[in-house]
This record gives structure tokens, sequence and C-alpha cells, in this order.
């Protein structure tokens, strides 16, 4: 990183990034669990892009390559899917893995591990999942397991996720309180977001893809189009709260603030910082 990465240029990135997916608005193909199928799609509208949640492993061939990006997420996993996910993973086009409950099973792990090697730009989970993803391909690594939601805070997980970011050559993005992005070498974090976004099922998935629909506009630097997609994502639910009075209202604020997020809001309030 030769320029100076300051708060006011990370501000000025993530503006520019969401307006780029507005005006391009990019097709994102999201193979994503039935949990979150509607919050993805819906939060990928917000943002200006075009969501289309297609799992027909005989639809893949023609479809994925007409897409600008592609989202993986193993939530609601089925023999069924996972060819169709390994097929969109080839299809030549940037994607993003979201390794949901990685240790829920062998079959989940096993799947994850071969997803991994179809070089996904950017791996984003909680703490919990990049733990137990690293623990398997990483040496050394160790991890402990509760489901789909972290049992860690993200910052446990971060020498891991440098880690998994060397093995895999992908940037490893750890959501939690801060959210840590590393593509093995340099650590940026995201302190965007408020508590209440946990209590919302799917919050992760729906980021998952928004990072998908900023690295479809930004495919050439994986790592700052995943940061800029956590921090606006956490700035619609800090501006949600808001008006929220729980996880259900938050759900329709957050939404709401990403659409109407405007110049001055996004470079005045994202907090992106290099970390050391
Ligand atoms: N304590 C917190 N404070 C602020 N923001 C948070 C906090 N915890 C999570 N977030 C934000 O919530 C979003 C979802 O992150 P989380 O780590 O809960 O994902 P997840 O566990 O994969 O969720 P899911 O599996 O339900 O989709 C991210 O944008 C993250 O920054
Ligand atoms: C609760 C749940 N179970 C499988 S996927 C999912 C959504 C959050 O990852
Ligand atoms: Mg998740």
């Amino acid at each position: 990183m030769d320029e100076e990465r300051t708060a006011a240029w990370w501000g000025r990135r993530a503006w520019e990034l969401l307006s780029a997916v507005r005006a391009r608005a990019p097709l994102v193909h999201c193979i994503t669990n039935l949990v979150s199928m509607d919050v993805a799609a819906n939060a990928l509208l917000a943002a200006g892009a075009s969501p289309a949640m297609v799992h027909c492993l005989r639809e893949v061939p023609e479809f994925t390559p007409r897409c600008d990006a592609v989202c993986v997420n193993v939530g609601t996993l089925s023999e069924d899917w996972l060819p169709s996910m390994r097929a969109a993973a080839s299809a030549g086009r940037p994607w993003v893995l979201d390794p949901v409950a990685v240790a829920a099973s062998e079959f989940r792990m096993e799947a994850c591990l071969s997803l991994l090697a179809l070089r996904p730009a950017v791996v984003r989970g909680n703490a919990s999942e990049i733990l137990a993803l690293a623990s398997r391909s990483v040496a050394g690594a160790t991890s402990t397991f509760k489901g789909a939601d972290s049992s860690h805070d993200s910052g446990d997980a971060l020498q891991d996720a440098k880690a998994l970011a060397q093995s895999t050559g992908a940037v490893i993005a750890v959501s939690g309180a801060i959210d840590y992005v590393t593509d093995g070498e340099w650590v940026v974090g995201v302190s965007n977001g408020v508590a209440m976004m946990q209590k919302i099922t799917a919050t992760g998935c729906a980021v998952t893809a928004l990072i998908t629909a900023f690295l479809a506009v930004e495919p050439s630097d994986a790592m700052v189009a995943a940061a800029c997609a956590l921090a606006i994502f956490g700035l619609a639910g800090e501006i949600g709260m808001e008006s929220a009075k729980g996880p259900a209202s938050l759900r329709m604020h957050l939404i709401d603030a990403l659409y109407c997020l405007d110049e001055e809001t996004v470079t005045s309030r994202v907090k992106i910082s290099l970390q050391p």
C-alpha cells in the first residue's frame, strides 16, 4: 500500500464504490441459504445492485457467465446444491464464499475446503467460522464450535485469518464488533455497526452479498471492496438503529438507511482504519 490511507481516503472510497454499485447495478448471482434469501436480495437491491438467486445446476453454465460476481453461501447446504456452487465458483467470475457454520458437519467442512480450492476473492465469516476453517487448512490453528452464530470475538480470529489469507490467496473478512479484513499482510478494521445486528438472522449473509456487489465494481481490489461494503452495511445499521425498537424494525430501517445513504453521511461516518 503506497498511498496514505487515511480515514478520509476510506470514506471517499466507500462512497465511490457505493456510487458505482448504484450507477452500474451489477448482476449478483447468489447461491445462498434459504434463511437469507430475502434479506440478502433486499440488501442488494437497496444498495443498487441486481440480485439473482439461481440454484439449478442446469442453469449455471448459461447464467453465471452473464453475471458480474457470484456469492456462494453454504448455510442450508444440500447434496444437490453443492455441484451448483462449485460450477458457479468455476465460471470465471469474481466470487465470495460465506462458510456458514462450517464446523457443523464433516460434509460441510469438506464442501467449504473444496470451494476454497476454487479461489474465492473473499471469504467472509464470523470469528468461529474463520477459526474453524483455519483449523483445517492452516497448520497449528485450533477451534471450538457452536453453530451459525459466533461464540468468539472477531479479534480472536485475526491471526488465523491472516494465516488463512496467506494459505488460500483470498482476502479474509471476519465480522463482529470490529470487522477485520486481511490479505495476509495488511489488516484493516471496520468499526461501523451495532450489536443488535446479531439479533437479526442472516445479516452476515446479507453483508457477504453486499461485499460481492462491491467486488463486482472493484474486482481488482478485493480488500477495499470488502472493507467498504462492511462499513456501508454497518453504517446503515447505525442509522437504522436510530429508529428501531428491536431486531424486526432494525431489519426494515437498516434496508431503508442503506437505500438512503448520501455522500456527506458516508464520507463523515465510515470508520475504516489500517491496523498496526
Ligand atoms: N457487536 C457488534 N457490534 C457492531 N456490529 C456488529 C456486531 N456484531 C456483528 N456486527 C455486524 O453485523 C453484521 C453481521 O455480522 P455477524 O458476525 O453477526 O455475522 P454472522 O454471524 O455470519 O451472521 P449470520 O450467520 O446470521 O448471517 C456485520 O455487518 C457485522 O459488522
Ligand atoms: C440460522 C441459519 N441456519 C442456517 S443458515 C442460517 C442463517 C444465518 O447464517
Ligand atoms: Mg454467517
